[in-house]
């Protein structure tokens, strides 16, 4: 294990900035989700750690040495791309092996070594394979057999699932945090998707256009999105935005949708007046009875049953779309007249003209207060 810091980390492709003064701090032992759309700066930002690229500004540091001007052979860390990069010529076993061989580790603790780690991925029956024989989650598997098999206290993960088929993903996904965990590396995994992001990170830095927008672990980027865009980012389906402007009445903040009040809890006077945009999981809307408090009328125009959820688009009578996701199996409207019910306790406020999320009241130390 070690930690990995990188301080304002500047890098341009011509007058293009792919880094734009990106500073971050990884953990001893931690697993980092470098987590944003294509052409964010994510390989490039983890080719610059392995030391394939040179940053134009800042430091690279690894387990507090200033590792900037070292050459990657030199950095003791394990990668694994996207695209596999394995070697053709040479068989899946000596494809892993190649680390170990390049530290003229003696043959007896290459074939253990090399052994190890293939069981452990589950490719010890195709060792003598080479690459062109391999299927991609194989492939897949062999490079990160590689990356693991020094046992690297820093190991680099560039989206290694994104080439393989959907079951193996989901595998994987559910194997990988194990496996990492098991080898004890600090580990940065990059990915565009968000479910991986979610499964696999201690913490998710989310970036945009070079820059580090939120970070925190995938709970508290899932329920307190800094921006629209982040909130978009996670969620499937994606999150409802709908323009509203609250008011402050007897009981609180509310917004109205279709006349209905729906009160939120979570915010104070000051949103009051202001143009917003108020952000709605879809699982945190429900179908109700119109005799329910807090029913809102809609229309079911379509149902989508995937294979966990049932995703509904209901419209309400000012004409605004509002997805609800529900798990299979429960009932609920197909189509025509409904109504739902929105908790307001979950939903989020942007400010409509910077799409910031809005400061919730932090009720502990509202409580806190009161009782001073
Ligand atoms: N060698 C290069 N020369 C010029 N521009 C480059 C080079 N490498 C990367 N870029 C640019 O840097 C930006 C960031 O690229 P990068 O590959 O890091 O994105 P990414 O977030 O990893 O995307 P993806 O998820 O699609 O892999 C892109 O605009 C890309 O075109």
């Amino acid at each position: 294990m070690t930690t990995l810091h990188l301080k304002n980390i500047v890098k341009r492709y011509k007058s293009h900035t792919v880094l734009d003064d990106l500073s971050l701090d990884v953990a001893d032992g931690e697993r980092l989700v470098l987590f944003g759309p294509s052409g964010s700066g994510k390989t490039v930002l983890l080719r610059l750690v392995a030391g394939v690229i040179e940053p134009d500004e800042g430091r690279v540091l690894i387990g507090g040495e200033d590792m900037t001007d070292v050459d990657a052979e030199h950095r003791g860390v394990g990668m694994a791309f996207q695209n596999f990069a394995l070697f053709p010529h040479m068989s899946a076993f000596d494809n892993i092996a190649s680390p170990l061989t390049a530290t003229r580790s003696s043959k007896d603790a290459i074939a253990a070594g090399v052994q190890k780690v293939a069981k452990l991925l589950k490719i010890d029956h195709v060792l003598s394979h080479h690459p062109k024989a391999l299927s991609n989650g194989q492939k897949q598997r062999t490079a990160l057999a590689r990356a693991l098999v020094g046992s690297p206290p820093l190991l680099l993960l560039d989206d290694p699932l994104r080439n393989v088929d959907a079951k193996l993903r989901f595998e994987m996904r559910l194997e990988l945090p194990r496996l990492l965990a098991a080898q004890g590396a600090t580990v940065v995994y990059v990915t565009q998707d968000y479910k991986e992001a979610m499964a696999l990170g201690d913490r998710i830095a989310v970036m945009s256009q070079g820059r580090i927008r939120q970070i925190g672990t995938p709970q508290q980027i899932y329920n307190a999105p800094a921006d629209i865009e982040i909130a978009r980012l996670f969620g499937d389906p994606t999150i409802n935005l709908l323009d509203v402007t609250p008011q402050k009445g007897g009981e609180g903040v509310f917004v109205e949708l279709s006349n209905v009040r729906v009160r939120l809890a979570d915010y104070d006077g000051d949103v009051s007046g202001k143009s917003c945009v108020l952000g709605l999981r879809p699982e945190t809307i429900v179908f109700v009875d119109a005799s329910a408090p807090g029913a809102i009328p809609v229309t079911v125009e379509a149902e989508t049953p995937l294979n966990e959820k049932t995703v509904t688009l209901a419209m309400t009578a000012r004409g605004r779309e509002i997805l609800v996701s529900r798990p299979a199996g429960t009932p609920g409207p197909v189509a025509g007249p409904a109504h739902i019910a929105v908790n307001g306790a979950q939903a989020f406020l942007f400010d409509k003209a910077s799409g910031r999320l809005l400061p919730r009241v932090d009720r502990e130390s509202k409580r806190n207060g009161e009782a001073a």
